[in-house]
């Protein structure tokens, strides 16, 4: 990407979830992969970005001063603002919205840190393309559709199935009408892209990787040291 004739990008990067489905009693953003805590890997990627030009990070109120700590240990140099989040994840992304200049928005969850600068690049060049984002990846198993006896219903076509990843890119203007009307709404989404989704403005898929896994499971931390020590 040409940084001269890129937009200015901000970066919000989640971290105020309880990781309630890891089951660890420290938050999982803050276990250590290598000595170092996940949201530190995280945030790295978008600190060595040349076109991300501020970043927020939205954490629980009780770890803004460890994280800011952090932030100047592992020497992190981007313009950050670090703030405690909402109780739902589109609430801390909402909070996290309200503090970025734009005019685009880089959206990414603090437990993704496998992100690539190339996978971010493209994300951000969507965007300025179609209007809005995300990062994903094609499924690989049959998709069925299960009703509450556990009785299947339907086998999707999976051809237009993709699994859906952060980072995603938007018009930050955009994104907080977007999220502005959801809570008047009263519509809580899973991910960003859907708040637009249902306003009816266009998300464009950009294809990532299998790599940029969400630790959620603890499984997942073994993956995750096994893509460090690979990398
Ligand atoms: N109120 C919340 C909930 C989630 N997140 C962030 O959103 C990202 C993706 O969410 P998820 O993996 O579901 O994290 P948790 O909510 O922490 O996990 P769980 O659902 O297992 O409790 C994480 O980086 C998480 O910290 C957030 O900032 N604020
Ligand atoms: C935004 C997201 O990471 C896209 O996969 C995901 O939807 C977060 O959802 P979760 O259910 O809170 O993990």
């Amino acid at each position: 990407m040409n940084t001269e004739t890129s937009p200015r990008v901000g970066a919000i990067v989640v971290a105020a979830g309880r990781g309630t489905r890891m089951g660890t009693k420290e938050s999982k953003q803050y276990l250590l992969l290598q000595n170092k805590p996940i949201i530190i890997h995280t945030l790295e990627m978008f600190d060595r970005h040349p076109s991300i030009e501020e970043i927020v990070l939205v954490t629980g109120e009780q770890d803004v001063e460890r994280c800011k700590s952090w932030i100047d240990e592992y020497g992190i140099t981007t313009k950050i603002k670090v703030i405690p989040g909402g109780a739902e994840r589109q609430e801390s992304v909402y909070l996290g919205l309200r503090q970025i200049e734009g005019p685009y928005v880089l959206i990414h969850d603090g437990v993704r840190p496998f992100v690539t600068e190339e996978q971010i690049t493209a994300c951000i060049e969507a965007a300025v393309d179609y209007g809005a984002s995300v990062l994903a990846a094609p499924v690989k198993d049959t998709i069925k559709q299960v009703d509450e006896q556990g009785q299947v219903t339907a086998t999707l076509e999976r051809r237009s199935l993709w699994a859906i990843q952060t980072p995603q890119a938007f018009r930050c203007s955009q994104l907080l009408d977007a999220h502005e009307q959801a809570v008047r709404d009263g519509f809580i989404g899973t991910d960003d892209a859907m708040l637009l989704e249902r306003l009816g403005l266009p998300v464009k898929v950009v294809e990532g990787g299998y790599r940029n896994i969400k630790i959620t499971t603890p499984e997942d931390l073994d993956y995750a040291e096994f893509i460090l020590r690979h990398n």
